[in-house]
Order: structure tokens, then sequence, then C-alpha cells
């Protein structure tokens, strides 16, 4: 998979002035994001988030999911750490685009869970292919994160496409009304690792 480096800029944000690096990837034309903070190409493992698009979420506030608090929370831990990396990457939906998404909302707001929303129409659980973030972390010189998810599948994609996890630290969000059945979901079926126990625990990874 091949990506092309276009440009970079400085992104100030409340957190930090960040430096924004945009890729194109060649196979599907999507337009990729990294944040950088400090010096990330000095050997040592990088703090480091993958977040995965989504719209809702990200940018218009949903409760139903937790990306948009995860998305902050990864910025503000980037900041107090002083260096880092955020790969902002356009696999909305888990894969299957937006408007995918909101068709299988539609299938939630009648009573299905976030799996089957997704099986009932045609699609996997999670559809999300890690192999784009090598070519980035690689022109970032990044060689190993230590990577901000709940997701062990997560940790385990990146490690078959060659990225090297040095530890996983957990990123947790409170639950409300509205994610909490999806929050479930997650930990009881796509092995989200969610709840006290984990709180606060650093794992090491292969
Ligand atoms: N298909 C589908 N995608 C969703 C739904 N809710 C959130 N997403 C997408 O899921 C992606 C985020 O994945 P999550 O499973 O929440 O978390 P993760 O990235 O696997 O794990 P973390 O690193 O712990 O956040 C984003 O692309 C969202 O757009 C949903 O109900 N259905
Ligand atoms: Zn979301």
């Amino acid at each position: 998979m091949s990506v092309v480096f276009v440009a970079a800029s400085q992104l100030p944000t409340p957190f930090a002035v960040f430096t924004m690096h945009g890729f194109r990837e060649e196979a599907t034309g999507r337009e990729h994001v990294a944040l950088t903070l400090g010096d990330v190409a000095d050997g040592a493992p990088v703090l480091g988030r993958l977040h995965s698009e989504c719209l809702t979420g990200d940018a218009l506030f949903s409760l139903r999911c937790d990306c948009g608090f995860q998305l902050e929370a990864a910025l503000r831990a980037i900041a107090a750490e002083g260096r880092g990396v955020l790969l902002y990457l356009r696999q909305e939906g888990r894969g299957i685009g937006l408007l995918n998404k909101i068709r299988a909302y539609e299938l939630q707001d009648g009573g299905a869970d976030t799996v089957e929303a997704n099986e009932r129409l045609g699609f996997g659980a999670d559809q999300r292919d890690y192999a784009i973030c090598l070519p980035m972390l690689k022109h970032l010189g990044i060689q190993s994160l230590k990577l901000m998810t709940n997701n062990p599948r997560k940790v385990k994609g990146l490690g078959d496409v060659g990225i090297q996890v040095s530890q996983r630290v957990p990123l947790q969000i409170a639950h409300n009304p509205h994610n909490r059945k999806y929050l479930a979901t997650k930990a009881g079926k796509l092995g989200h690792l969610l709840g006290n126990q984990h709180q606060g625990e650093e794992e090491e990874s292969a």
C-alpha cells in the first residue's frame, strides 16, 4: 500500500501547536493526516493514537460513541508528554463509509447492536485495514508506538502489517446513556478492554 506525502504545516490547537502532515493514498485517493509534536524520529517509542474517522463523534458532538472524547483525550495526552503522534485515518464507520454508518445507526435505532447492524448490511464487523499506517509512520521516522487504544485487535492488526507496538496505553471514556449499549457491545463482541480493572493499566505487547 502506498501513500504520497503532500505537504506539512503548523496546526495550532487548544492543546498544543502540532505539525500537520498531509498524505494521499494512491490506490483510493483518500486523504489522511498525521499530527506530530516534538522529535518523534529519535528512535524511542512514541506516544501515539491511530484514530479512525468518525464525523459524527469527532465533529458533530455525537454521544452514540466515544470517538470525539478519545480524540480530545489523545491530543491532551500527547501535549502533556510534549511528544507524540496522532494519525487521523479516513476509515469512517470502521471502513464502511459515512452513509453506510448512518444505515447501520438506523438499524441500531430499531434494536440491532453495532455488530449485528454491520452484518445485516452485508459488511464485516470491522473492515479497517491498518497497512496505510506503515508508510506514514516511516515517513515521520517513527519506529515504535506506545499506542493509546482499548482495542487489542488493533494492536494485533498493526503487528500484522509490521508496525511495532511497545506498549498499549488505555484510553477510556466515561459512559453516558446513549453510548452504554455501544460500549458494552464493543467489550462483549469486539474484545475491547473496557472497565475499571483495566483503568490505568499498561500492557506489554508483541
Ligand atoms: N459501522 C459502524 N461504525 C461505527 C459505529 N460507531 C462508531 N463507528 C466507527 O468506529 C470507528 C472507531 O472504532 P471503535 O470501534 O470505536 O474504536 P477502535 O478504534 O477500534 O478502538 P480504540 O482505539 O479503543 O478507540 C470510527 O471509524 C467510527 O466511525 C457503528 O455503530 N457502526
Ligand atoms: Zn464514533
